[in-house]
């Protein structure tokens, strides 16, 4: 039995006011649910998150690590210090680092064997760009993420792959139920030839989540939580897509 897991990403956003108004609210409305919930703010607000979350069920986790432990890396963050600071989690290969920041498989590899090693549970991102999918590709380009990241260690522990098709982020386009379950299903497929434990891995579908569609991807068979963008701002939308997977 997988455990629903939402996850917020809050990307570039948030204040230390906007970040105490959020959590304040997400930690007073939650009352003990059934699915697993993280909120993943900015490095400079994890702290204050970890802070505020604390004795709640709420969970917290980064947005990126470095590869490595320690050393001259100017303006990175690594693993150990997120799980320092309390985080749990740590969101890896999102389509926005692998495009702007020239991410490769193996650079995303390389964090995932960095934040196992410092504790952290992560959630790997994969998705295909409408181009891709029209060109019907979408298949052969997450299961090239998918060997790319997990062939050399398929025994994560915690791991948590995230379908996030890149033509659905931040457009308001979600990709149908039917879609996403077919892409998840796929996923389990290949997470298993690869010999991840596919069973209990969670998969999370992302990719313009909101309250009024969450209910319907949540029924899916393969779907197992969401990875929520824009929706994860606003506490009652928030706490809606929670509510819709418990
Ligand atoms: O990228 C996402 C989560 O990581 C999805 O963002 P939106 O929910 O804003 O589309």
């Amino acid at each position: 039995m997988r455990q629903p897991l939402i996850v917020g990403n809050w990307k570039m956003h948030g204040s230390r006011e906007s970040v105490a108004e959020l959590l304040t609210s997400l930690v007073t409305g939650s009352t003990g649910e059934s699915a697993d919930v993280a909120v993943c703010p900015t490095y400079v607000h994890l702290a204050q998150a970890v802070s505020l979350c604390a004795n709640s069920p709420i969970a917290v986790g980064a947005q990126d690590c470095s590869h490595l432990a320690t050393g001259a890396r100017t303006g990175e963050v690594a693993a150990p210090m997120i799980a320092d600071v309390g985080c749990e989690w740590v969101i890896l290969g999102h389509s926005e680092r692998r495009a702007y920041h020239g991410e490769s498989d193996e650079a995303i590899a390389a964090k995932l064997t960095a934040a196992a090693e410092a504790g952290l549970k992560p959630i790997l991102c994969v998705g295909e760009t409408r181009e891709e999918r029209e060109a019907d590709k979408a298949e052969d380009v997450v299961a090239l993420q998918l060997s790319g990241a997990l062939r050399s260690q398929p025994d994560l522990k915690g791991l948590v792959v995230a379908y996030e098709p890149v033509w659905a982020i931040g457009t308001g386009l979600t990709a149908s139920p039917e879609q996403a379950q077919a892409m998840h299903a796929f996923i389990r497929d290949e997470l298993a030839a690869l010999g991840v434990d596919a069973v209990n891995t969670r998969l999370l579908y992302g990719g313009s989540v909101k309250a009024g569609n969450a209910a319907e991807l949540f029924a899916q068979p393969d779907i197992d939580g969401a990875l929520v963008g824009g929706a994860a701002l606003v506490a009652a939308e928030f706490q809606a897509i929670v509510d819709a997977a418990t």
